[in-house]
């Protein structure tokens, strides 16, 4: 009978032509308790083909240099290259259309995040272009921005996302831009009336693009409508020179990514025609006569910036991913690094064997793959969302809330598994061969762009409150809150058994519920709503907050268990994955579960995770071969194959040798061989 070693070798010679694996990764599949193949199919169930499309065909383009090396305004000039180069292949290879980049920018976005791995660069310059600038001209533009759109997608013709100024980032109703409507001329006036208006960070802007969607106050006969996006032609295509009126600069080096172009610009009473405007939900007559499909000036800003909500879910998809790729390559790594004798039997111990590190990386991985699983259904919310029509759909805030959250959690979680699995893997986690690098940087900004986090936690902390002034009022709640409507136990030992995700999951929600009651009471009491909010985020929005994605993680979590489709020795190793995952949540905070759960109880969870996290030490080697990446993304202790100190030496004498010098035109370009 096919054995589960043989099983897994002949799946990963499917995206590795060559592989001669060693010992090391013998033994760690030898000891794996599920069946191989049913978790690879199971766990590739979870995104949708042209993900892997996408990776199998940018892994055939790659070849291996080393990005660092190259001086930034050739970096530039490479990483659009390489992103047009990338692109024309998928269209070739029919992976994606541009019709679909242009319908579906989301889908295509979170596929072509998996090409963070190769460069940061690569995917940030395509988030831009496909996810903040053609989404753009999609969502709230028309049919005379439809010539502007078929070319962004088709990459014909590079664009940018004008939003951020100098002064204001996060407050965007703050922006000092300005867009006056001028009916004389059936122009607008765009114009940056400060020294902090200027348009500061845009990705794109300082070499690369010749559009721009500028986001401006739009003032027509001295009336102020808010925040409206205008389509405007920066710099002539032939000369590559900004226009009349427009100032355009660099935003300089940058602690990542320099390979995007990061630009400013001023506008100085720059004039553009009437059709600038994206004027899909609001307009203005040629003589002056402003009109809105939609009657709220906060709900015409969230529609202008609707962009940005798909943004978040690709970054924080991406980082879940990231998180991953991280403690993989510690796992294997680690699954082979050997440090200090044990004194009882004077043999050297592998590190990833000392209990502390089971706590440290596996204990993440099994956090971080709850969320891989759990977010899915989150892109499920979205698509219901888009397809019922973002203007039309009752869901606008609780899309505003689930990506809000998602993308502040997940981006938090990724950045702290990348930075345990990079000291797990103590020096060598330091060089640029093993890949923590760029995906460092990148998790990093994860956390700051496309909406800072902490704002965003605050966003999300009162939409979630919302849901209790709905309760009172008798109005429909949001999805995924009908456990407001659940009667919840008064304060009293919980006696059930924390074995079982069901009733961590009764937990969970306990504690939520309480949290928002609590919350909302305070509020409620308060004279200076204000301040009292402000005072309540550290100890009590937050945790709600977080409370929430827990839950709904855990929850969604649950239900893939229940419909898993595979044998039960399968099943139950996932499932103590999400033991782990619940009780280390219900561990780590634990402060807020002594109403529930007592000091013994805590301690009988802390040796029972400790225990299942023995047990998982056997699976998790080979859990980390079931996620889409492919050898080339990882670094070089990493490599499938686990021959850490081969491949780490084969790329340091490979760089001694002058290996940068083979550099040729059309490659993209990354640590490592
Ligand atoms: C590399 C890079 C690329 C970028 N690309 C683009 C782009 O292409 N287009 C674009 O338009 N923008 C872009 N941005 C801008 C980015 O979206 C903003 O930097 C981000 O939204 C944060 O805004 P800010 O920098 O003004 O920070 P601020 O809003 O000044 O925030 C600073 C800190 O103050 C805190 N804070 C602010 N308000 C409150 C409050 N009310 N309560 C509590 N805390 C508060 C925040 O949480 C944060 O920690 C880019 C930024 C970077 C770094």
């Amino acid at each position: 009978m096919e054995s589960n070693r043989d099983r897994a070798i002949k799946r990963i010679k499917v995206l590795k032509k060559q592989f001669n694996p060693s010992e090391d990764f013998k033994r760690e599949i030898d000891s794996c308790t599920f069946n191989f193949d049913t978790a690879y199919e199971v766990v590739r169930k979870l995104r949708p083909s042209e993900h892997y499309k996408t990776i199998k065909e940018v892994d055939h383009i790659v070849r291996w240099e080393r990005f660092a090396q190259v001086p930034k305004d050739e970096l530039r000039v490479k990483t659009n290259r390489c992103v047009k180069n990338i692109m024309d292949t998928l269209y070739q290879k029919k992976v994606f259309t541009p019709e679909q980049v242009i319908t579906d920018p989301d889908l295509v976005n979170r596929c072509l995040m998996g090409v963070s791995w190769f460069s940061g660069e690569l995917s940030t310059k395509i988030a831009v272009q496909t996810g903040l600038y053609a989404k753009s001209l999609y969502n709230i533009g028309t049919e005379i921005h439809s010539e502007a759109l078929m070319k962004a997608a088709k990459f014909e013709e590079w664009g940018c996302f004008c939003l951020t100024e100098l002064g204001h980032g996060s407050d965007v109703s703050q922006l000092e831009t300005t867009a006056h409507y001028d009916s004389m001329t059936k122009e607008f006036i765009i114009n940056s009336p400060t020294p902090t208006s200027r348009k500061f960070w845009i990705g794109n802007l300082a070499i690369t693009a010749t559009k721009a969607v500028v986001f401006a106050q739009l003032i027509v006969n001295g009336v102020r409508y808010g925040i409206h996006g205008l389509l405007v032609q920066i710099r002539d295509p032939k000369t590559m020179k900004s226009l009349p009126g427009i100032t355009i600069g660099d935003c300089g080096d940058k602690l990542g990514i320099n390979g995007i172009d990061n630009g400013w610009a001023l506008f100085d009473k720059c004039r553009v025609p009437k059709t600038a405007l994206l004027n899909k939900y609001a307009d203005v007559s040629p003589d002056g006569v402003y009109s809105s499909s939609i009657k709220s000036k906060a709900k015409r800003m969230a529609v202008q910036l609707g962009s940005l909500s798909g943004g978040r879910l690709a970054i924080a998809q991406v980082s879940v991913d990231q998180g991953l790729y991280g403690l993989s390559t510690a796992l294997r790594y680690t699954a082979v690094r050997k440090q200090f004798k044990n004194p009882n039997t004077k043999i050297e111990s592998r590190i990833l064997d000392y209990r502390i590190l089971h706590h440290r990386i596996i204990g993440k991985f099994c956090h971080q793959f709850v969320q891989y699983v759990g977010f899915n259904k989150v892109v499920e919310f979205w698509n219901q969302f888009k397809e019922e029509g973002i203007n039309e759909s009752k869901m606008t805030n609780f899309i505003h809330l689930i990506s809000s959250v998602s993308k502040a959690v997940l981006t938090w979680d990724g950045r702290d598994a990348t930075t345990e699995a990079r000291q797990a893997c103590g020096g060598l986690g330091f060089s640029s061969y093993n890949n923590f690098g760029p995906s460092m940087v990148i998790i990093d900004l994860n956390t700051t762009w496309e909406g800072d986090n902490n704002i965003l936690m605050q966003q999300a902390g009162k939409l979630i409150l919302q849901n209790l002034a709905y309760l009172f009022k008798g109005k429909p709640l949001m999805p995924t809150f009908e456990f407001l409507m659940e009667d919840i136990p008064d304060v009293e030992p919980f006696t059930e058994s924390l074995e079982d995700l069901g009733n961590i999951l009764k937990l969970f929600t306990y504690r939520l519920v309480n949290l928002i009651q609590e919350t909302g009471s305070k509020l409620q009491m308060a004279e200076d709503k204000v301040s009292e909010w402000d005072r309540l985020l550290a100890y009590y929005v937050y945790p709600m907050t977080f409370t929430y994605f827990n839950r709904f993680l855990l929850s969604e979590y649950i239900n893939w268990l229940a419909n898993f489709d595979g044998d039960l020795e399968t099943k139950k190793a996932f499932e103590k994955v999400g033991l782990i995952y619940g009780q280390r949540v219900l561990i780590n905070d634990a402060a807020n579960f002594t109403e529930y759960l007592s000091k013994s109880q805590i301690d009988e969870l802390k040796d029972s995770v400790m225990n299942h996290l023995l047990d998982m030490r056997k699976d998790i080697i080979a859990m980390t071969y079931l996620l889409p990446f492919t050898d080339k993304m990882y670094g070089a202790v990493a490599r499938s194959e686990m021959k850490p100190y081969e491949y780490f030496l084969d790329a340091v004498n490979y760089y001694q040798s002058g290996g940068k010098s083979r550099v040729d035109d059309d490659i993209i370009l990354s640590t490592s061989r």
